[in-house]
């Protein structure tokens, strides 16, 4: 029997419906400044994306665009204002940035309590010790939909192909938070479709057209996309969909999977860092 398709576009409306009624409740809207550095044609079309449901959620949009050859002092006055301005509740500084700037160090520069994107070392040192915190989008995206497709991950085999800052390593800390046994594959991995096929839920982050195929899953596995691509036949994730659907017993398409589930959480974040700063407010 095939895959039953998990349906992540429906699961951010979904979400994103909450989100607009939590925002309704707060004293002032949350305001979000996506920083987009370049025309890079793929992160114009996310944070474009990102813009548009920011404002339909009743959220500020404080979008920055700055030119390719941006400095980096300049770059990092410009994050230093956004913290500064008590109306912008999160910041996005959009990845990759140009080869000449060192994205870890301007992420540093974001303050903690506006870091909806998850990535400072204050959040990241949250998310290690359990603590209140925001959490990177994309993992955090991947088990509200696990949740919301009701996989049982208290004891589960995990197992994540994938080690980045972004998405890798945080999804592996989220999966070991809900008590999975997580195992994490990267390039250096001897056996990957060996390790693979060892888990009840399968996480691609990879970054690599297609790479899983069949071989690499258990029968009745739950697959989660994470990879996005675009190729001259359209858009394609990290998973060959249409043969591993024979093989698994739940999976997340591309489009329609994760990628929806990413920005439903960054407002999520935005409107808990809206919260923070309230609090903070009222500590005043
Ligand atoms: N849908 C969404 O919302 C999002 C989608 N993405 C997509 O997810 C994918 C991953 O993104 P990101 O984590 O940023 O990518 P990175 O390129 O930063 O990381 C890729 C990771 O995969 C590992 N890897 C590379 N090749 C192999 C291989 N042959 N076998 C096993 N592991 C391998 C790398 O290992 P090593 O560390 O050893 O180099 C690395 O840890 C991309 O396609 C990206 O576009 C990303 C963010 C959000
Ligand atoms: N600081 C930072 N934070 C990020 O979260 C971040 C980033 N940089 N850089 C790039 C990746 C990629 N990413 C996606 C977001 C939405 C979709 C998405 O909405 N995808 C739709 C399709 C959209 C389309 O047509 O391209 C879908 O899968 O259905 C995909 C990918 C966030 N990223």
């Amino acid at each position: 029997m095939p895959a039953t398709i998990i349906d992540g576009k429906a699961a951010a409306a979904e979400l994103r419906q909450r989100i607009s009624h939590d925002v309704a409740q707060l004293p002032e809207p949350p305001g979000l400044a996506t920083v987009l550095v370049g025309d890079d044609p793929a992160s114009a079309v996310y944070v474009a994306s990102k813009r548009r449901q920011c404002v339909q959620a009743g959220m500020r949009d404080l979008h920055r665009h700055l030119p390719a050859d941006i400095g980096a002092a300049e770059l990092a006055a410009v994050v230093d204002d956004l913290n500064a301005d008590p109306a912008v509740t999160g910041i996005l500084l959009q990845l990759p940035l140009p080869r000449h700037l060192d994205a870890a160090n301007l992420i540093a520069r974001i303050d903690p309590d506006k870091d909806v994107d998850g990535l400072t070392i204050a959040s990241v040192g949250r998310l290690a010790l359990g603590a209140p915190g925001l959490r990177p989008c994309t993992p955090a995206g991947v088990i509200a939909l696990l949740d919301r497709a009701g996989v049982r991950l208290e004891g589960a085999e995990a197992v994540v192909v994938g080690r980045s800052h972004l998405v890798g390593k945080p999804m592996a800390q989220l999966l070991l938070e809900r008590n999975a046994t997580v195992t994490v594959c990267h390039s250096r991995t001897r056996d990957l479709a060996t390790a693979c096929r060892r888990a009840d839920v399968l996480i691609a982050a990879a970054g690599l057209p297609r790479m899983i195929g069949p071989d690499h899953v258990k029968p009745g596995a739950t697959v989660i996309d994470v990879g996005i691509h675009r190729t001259d036949a359209g858009l394609c994730g990290d998973v060959d969909t249409a043969t591993v659907a024979e093989v698994a017993g739940a999976i997340t398409p591309v489009p329609g999977g994760v990628g929806p589930m990413t920005i439903a959480m960054l407002l999520s974040n935005t409107v808990t860092a809206a919260r923070f700063a309230d609090r903070k407010n009222a500590a005043v």
